[in-house]
């Protein structure tokens, strides 16, 4: 259902219809529709959550880029596109920003299918200088005199692919204009070496350690000794000597910066020269601040990186029932506990330690905590340097980011079989943020990868004493598990080592075995009721573990009812499923009647958990439905 478009005041943007409109705006005028923006964003946040500090943080940015740049033939790529609003805002989505997020409504990132001034889809984050660089070299084949711009974040600018971007572009050198939106905030507050450099906080120590080497050789030239003699001047002077330009301009970028993101004067004038003057790469270096214009993001920027709804006049999320506790958060307990008991344990993060559940362990480890910024790959080979040496890492981040890491869990981990756990958390349909963050192939891209013990558990206990498993074994082990609130059950005392490869007969049953994965197991279990009811009589199992399976187990009883559901929050291909009927066939058990549920061969969009469940009919109804077809097929 879409929503009815809902109007605020809004008297300057009313007459804007496309960003054309708002390049005969007066400075004056260009500042009233950065307020009324504003004032629209928060309002529809508030209502339909999102990313509002970032978004917040470009108002201004975004005004002046559409209106020196001759978007859309001008092509603006928003990096991770969480801050896209004001964008969106301005380019022919007013009416329908209501709808932001809601199930048929707006993407919250940019959108091929949603606007031509969308140049490229993005959700994961640190693409954008690789993209705006094709692009640019797409229009230079093309003879077009047309520009492409990256507009990446600070945080964004952390990971390598960021670099590699800059490393092709400095030696291409064609006119790639890179925008570095610098608020010192990545989620949580930016981390690493270059966050310090970009706000040029180099310590006295390294300040002065530095200085002494150039002292003595810069001695040895005419030139040296002029450049020695501005240093000498002051402290100061040789502080601004290394800005954080000098990073840039070592990749044959020139460097313009740092200048006022909230000024839209500056920012319009510095564009202008740019588009009118610059040859070769530029990065424009813009601090910014996130959550610009509403206190309480702008007190709180992580707090409001990304929420659900709240209210606006005291920044509280809206009050809602108490749900069980989240999977996240029993993770998050869960390692706490066990690095108390074993001190070889640390966690690691790539740029998400609060969505992944680890600021509690953060606070009380802080030494066994790594942050290591956007950064996947590194963080997954950092673990197996780790577990090298005998330490037992924890990698956690959202099985959508761990994408980025295939090879390094292969070439890295598994193939010299090292201890290591991996803790993919969002494992399944994540909800409003939609296909480039549902975790919906890890099954698949995990499965096939020999040495890996694969766990999901059906319910937040069984996640403890996964995980505790995990850290026990020998080699490397991931556990995957969902967004949100666990089942409600009540959590033991003690933790228990599994055994690997065992399932577990949850309900024995005639007809037909219903084999659920994850967080599947509790809808089966709801849907052998429903079987019940109209005589089906299903059994059901817990497989635990995806790999290896429990084949003894699952053949037996697969064997005893001829007829199998497979049911898992994964792509259908490749997934739980397959295994099964791989295993199905490797041991002869060809009469079997199969279906397999699991998403289908698209991407899913953004809405609720409990529709894309439904609408990929891996729900309780639906997995009746099938069971019942399944029984009726001859
Ligand atoms: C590959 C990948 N890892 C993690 C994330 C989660 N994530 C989204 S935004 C963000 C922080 C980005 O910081 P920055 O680029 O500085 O943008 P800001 O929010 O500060 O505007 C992170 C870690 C992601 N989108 N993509
Ligand atoms: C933009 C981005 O990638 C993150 O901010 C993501 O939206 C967080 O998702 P969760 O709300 O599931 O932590
Ligand atoms: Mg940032």
């Amino acid at each position: 259902m879409l929503l009815s478009p809902q109007s605020y005041p809004a008297p300057l943007l009313d007459t804007i219809n496309s960003p054309a409109d708002i390049r005969s705006l007066s400075l004056d005028e260009l500042n009233r529709l950065a307020g009324e923006i504003r004032e629209i964003i928060v309002k529809t946040v508030s209502r339909n959550g999102g990313h509002l500090a970032p978004s917040l943080g470009v108002v201004e940015l975004t005004l002046a880029l559409h209106s020196v740049f001759d978007t859309p033939n001008d092509k603006l790529i928003w990096d991770v596109g969480h801050q896209s609003y004001a964008h969106k805002i301005i380019t022919g989505r007013r009416e329908i920003f209501s709808t932001l997020r809601q199930y048929k409504g707006i993407s919250g990132f940019p959108k091929f299918k949603e606007s031509e001034y969308d140049a490229f889809e993005t959700g994961h984050s640190s693409t954008s200088i690789s993209a705006a660089l094709g692009i640019t070299l797409a229009k230079h084949y093309k003879n077009s005199s047309n520009r492409a711009i990256a507009v990446i974040g600070d945080g964004s600018m952390t990971a390598g692919i960021a670099f590699e971007g800059l490393n092709q572009a400095g030696h291409l050198d064609k006119d790639l204009i890179v925008i570095l939106n610098d608020n010192e905030m990545s989620i949580s507050p930016n981390v690493g070496a270059l966050s310090s450099f970009l706000s040029r906080k180099l310590s006295g120590k390294t300040m002065r350690r530095v200085k002494d080497h150039l002292v003595e050789k810069l001695q040895i030239s005419d030139v040296g000794e002029n450049i020695l003699n501005i240093l000498r001047k002051s402290e100061e002077s040789f502080k601004s000597f290394f800005t954080p330009g000098m990073l840039f301009e070592a990749f044959k970028f020139d460097y313009i910066g740092p200048i006022d993101g909230h000024n839209i004067a500056d920012l319009k004038e510095t564009l202008e020269t740019v588009r009118d003057n610059a040859q070769g790469p530029v990065l424009i270096h813009v601090l910014t601040q996130k959550g610009k214009g509403y206190e309480p993001a702008e007190k709180n920027p992580d707090i409001f990186h990304g929420l659900g709804p709240f209210d606006i006049s005291s920044g509280k999320p809206h009050k809602t029932k108490d749900g069980p506790v989240t999977y996240t958060q029993v993770f998050g307990d869960t390692m706490v506990r066990l690095a108390e008991k074993d001190e070889k344990i640390v966690a690691i993060s790539a740029a998400m330690v609060s969505g992944t559940g680890l600021t509690t362990f953060a606070k009380k480890f802080p030494d066994r905590l790594f942050d290591v910024g956007i950064s996947e790959q590194h963080a997954v080979t950092f673990a197996a340097g780790l577990a090298t040496e005998g330490i037992k890492p924890v990698v956690a981040i959202y099985s959508s980011f761990f994408q980025r890491a295939v090879d390094q869990i292969i070439h890295d981990i598994c193939l010299p079989n090292l201890p290591v756990t991996l803790a993919i958390d969002r494992g399944g349909v994540v909800g409003d943020d939609g296909p480039s963050h549902h975790g919906v192939f890890d099954f698949s891209f995990l499965r096939y990868i020999p040495n890996l013990v694969i766990m999901a558990p059906k319910d937040e206990e069984e996640l403890r004493h996964m995980l505790f498993t995990a850290t026990q074994h020998n080699g490397p082990a991931a556990v995957r598990y969902p967004r949100g609130g666990g089942q409600n059950v009540n959590l033991s005392k003690h933790l228990q080592k599994l055994e690997t490869g065992r399932g577990e007969l949850l309900l024995e049953g005639e007809d037909l075995l219903l084999l659920p994965i994850g967080n599947r197991v509790y809808p089966a279990l709801e849907a052998a009721e429903g079987l019940k009811k109209v005589g089906i009589s299903a059994a059901v199992i817990n497989p635990r573990f995806l790999k290896p399976l429990d084949e003894a187990l699952i053949c037996s009883w697969a064997d005893k009812c001829g007829r199998v559901v497979t049911i898992e929050d994964n792509a259908r291909q490749g997934g739980f499923g397959s295994a099964v009927l791989e295993l199905l066939s490797r041991k002869g058990l060809y009469g079997i009647r199969t279906c397999n549920l699991g998403h289908p061969d698209f991407f899913v969009e953004h809405g609720p958990q409990k529709t894309l469940w439904k609408n990929s009919r891996i729900d309780p109804p639906s997995i009746i439905r099938a069971a019942i077809k399944l029984m009726n097929r001859n």
